[in-house]
């Protein structure tokens, strides 16, 4: 099996039902490693349904493999232990315990709770390398719950880095940040995407054009266009569906996700 086959991310005609309601409507994609995907499309158009299918917290049929493995029908823990994680619009971090805490309960879920908790005299190394990577190292002893809430996101993606998650999923990351945060997000991001496979939900246009590698589009549960960002960006159908209408010049297209 070649390197790419192994770690990438392969969805075959995924379909999720709710009560007869089709929200993920037989999608395929392909994300490989070393890709930074963004997941765009209006509200409702199935994004969280699929990462949900994808991560066990949704019922689907169709496929979902990677690292050659079949995703779909396994519980959601199994899920996570063959190397999938994601965050939520909201971080979940434990607000009592400090940055370090909260990266080496992460890292150590085989450990023993009380192990855990006392204070270590050294930081696991790989503790340490998520705290340089995220930036959060000058705040490693500080308690989460004191970080902004920027600080508490590159935190949760710390804690997927420390877990060896090889496919990320995250929810609209920079929702809420700062302009400074969100550039802050975008390169970590990168950062992270160029060994692992990264597929981000998001609704920040601006955030997708500077730092997407490619995009899809999901409208009413179907892949709607996918490509570069300037390739989503020039495709009528995308502008239709964001705008209602067809741009009535091409150069309209530079406004996709924005207010008509
Ligand atoms: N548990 C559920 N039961 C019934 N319908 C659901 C459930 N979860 C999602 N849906 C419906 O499925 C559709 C897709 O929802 P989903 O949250 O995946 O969209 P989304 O693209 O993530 O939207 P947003 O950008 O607003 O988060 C919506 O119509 C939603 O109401």
């Amino acid at each position: 099996m070649t390197e790419e086959a192994l770690h990438g991310l392969t969805i075959s005609e995924l379909r999720v039902s709710f009560d007869g309601f089709t929200a993920v409507d037989g999608v395929d994609l392909r994300v490989g490693p070393g890709d930074l995907r963004f997941l765009i499309g209006p509200n409702g158009a199935g994004k969280t349904t699929l990462v949900d299918a994808v991560t066990g917290l949704a019922r689907a049929t169709g496929s979902v493999r990677f690292g050659g493995r079949e995703l779909l029908g396994r519980p959601v823990h199994r899920i996570a232990r063959l190397g999938i994680g994601r965050t939520f619009q909201t971080a979940t971090v434990f607000e009592n315990l400090t940055v370090v805490q909260n990266l080496d309960i992460a890292a150590g879920a085989g450990r023993r709770p009380l192990t855990l908790l006392r204070q270590r005299r050294s930081v696991p190394p790989e503790v340490d390398e998520a705290l340089t990577t995220v930036g959060l190292a000058p705040h490693a002893h500080r308690l989460a719950g004191t970080l902004s809430h920027g600080q508490k996101q590159w935190l949760e993606i710390g804690m997927l880095l420390v877990q060896n998650v090889e496919l990320l999923l995250l929810d609209e990351p920079v929702a809420g940040m700062s302009h400074e945060e969100r550039d802050a997000t975008g390169a970590l991001l990168r950062t992270v995407a160029s060994e692992r496979t990264v597929v981000v939900i998001e609704h920040d246009m601006e955030f997708m054009r500077a730092f997407a590698s490619s995009v899809t589009v999901l409208h009413a549960g179907r892949v709607l266009s996918e490509g570069s960002p300037a390739e989503v960006r020039a495709d009528p159908r995308v502008q239709e569906v964001y705008l209602g209408h067809a741009p009535e010049r091409p150069t309209a297209a530079a406004h996709v996700g924005e207010e008509p």
